[in-house]
Order: structure tokens, then sequence, then C-alpha cells
């Protein structure tokens, strides 16, 4: 039977909550990333792997790539957890800025939606939100358009927003389920 493992990279815990949902859901093994012992990945034959978008940049990622060959013959499944919604420009957008092409072919990618609770973040994010805020203000100030996503985000600054929805992993279960049936 193949043996299924989720790993995340979680600051305020959404990344944290689709992994365990999801691990649940298969009777996988659950580690946060900064726990495992690459060695120990050899064991799984499904490396399933979600990180929390930080401008852009998927969390935790570095880990992965750094082990990627290892994962030969391995499906690997990797999800982003961020504010953005699951709109394929915006995927292919964290595809391009976070894969090399050689990887994008060998994995599957998919983005959940996360959340954002201003009152909540450390220090450094909170200057670094502080300071995207006060962009998308100049923004509106010099009569330049908001897209809806920057409407959104400037919404969340004042009122929390979770996006998090156990429906979301649906299609990372149903690509799972495939690989461990052709595999059976
Ligand atoms: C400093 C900062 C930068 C962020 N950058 C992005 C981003 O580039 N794209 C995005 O979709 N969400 C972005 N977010 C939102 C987070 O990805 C979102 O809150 C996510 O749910 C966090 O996941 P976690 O709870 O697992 O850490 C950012 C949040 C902060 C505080």
């Amino acid at each position: 039977m193949s043996k299924t493992v989720v790993l995340y990279k979680t600051r305020y815990g959404s990344s944290k909550k689709y992994a365990e949902w999801i691990a649940e859901e298969l009777h996988g093994d659950l580690f946060d990333i900064e726990d495992v012992d690459p060695e120990r990945l050899k064991d799984y034959d499904c490396i399933v792997f979600g990180g929390s978008l930080y401008a852009t940049g998927i969390s935790g990622l570095s880990t992965i790539k750094e082990n990627f060959k290892s994962f030969e013959n391995k499906k690997v499944i990797i999800f982003s957890v961020g504010a953005s919604p699951a709109r394929s420009e915006v995927i292919e957008d964290i595809k391009a800025k976070n894969f090399s092409p050689e990887i994008v072919e060998k994995i599957e990618f998919f983005h959940l939606r996360g959340g954002f609770d201003f009152k909540r973040l450390r220090l450094v994010d909170k200057i670094l939100m502080i300071l995207l805020k006060s962009k998308l203000k100049g923004k509106k100030r010099r009569g330049e358009e908001l897209s809806d996503d920057e409407r959104g985000m400037l919404a969340a600054y004042s009122t929390a927003v979770d996006f998090t929805s156990r429906k979301a992993i649906e299609p990372i279960l149903e690509s799972i389920s495939k690989f461990t049936h052709g595999n059976a």
C-alpha cells in the first residue's frame, strides 16, 4: 500500500490546518517540515507539502528543493496557502516565482486560501503590511484603479478574514487517490 506523508510550514496556523485535514483524510503521517529528518522521507511513496505565502515566496520550500533529487519516482504535491484567491493567473505567478521549469514538470501544484488577521501579526509582518497598506492608499489617492484583490486586502486590515475550508482540499485528495489506486 502507498504511504503518504504530509509536511507543512506555517506562521499563523492556516497551512497546518490544511495539512492536518489532508493527513487525517489519508491516515498519513504529519510533520512540521522543520522537524522532519529528510532521510525519513525515503520511506514514503507520496509527499505532500504545504507552506504559507509571504511576499509571493512559499515558506519551507527550500527543504523540499534541497531534497528534490531523492524524490525521484515519488508523487510530489505542493500547495501554497495565501490570502489571494486561487485564480489561474495567481497560480501561474506563484509557480513562476517559486519553481524551476524542471520542478514544475515533476510536481502537482495547488493554491489554497488561508486567512489574514492584522491584529495577530508579529511586529515584522505588521510593519511589512503597513508599508503595503500605504502603497495601496497612495495608489488610491493618485486616482489609480485598485484591483478587486487589492480592495479586499485593504478591507482585511480592519476585519479579520478566514477563507480556510475543508472542501478546498478535495482536488488534492482526488489526485492522491488516483495515484494510490494506480499503485495498488
Ligand atoms: C507580510 C505578509 C506577506 C504576505 N504575502 C502574501 C502573498 O504574497 N500572497 C498571498 O496570497 N498572501 C500573502 N500573505 C497572506 C498569508 O499568506 C496568509 O495570511 C496565510 O493564510 C498565512 O498562512 P499561515 O497561517 O500558514 O502562516 C501575506 C501575509 C503577510 C503577513
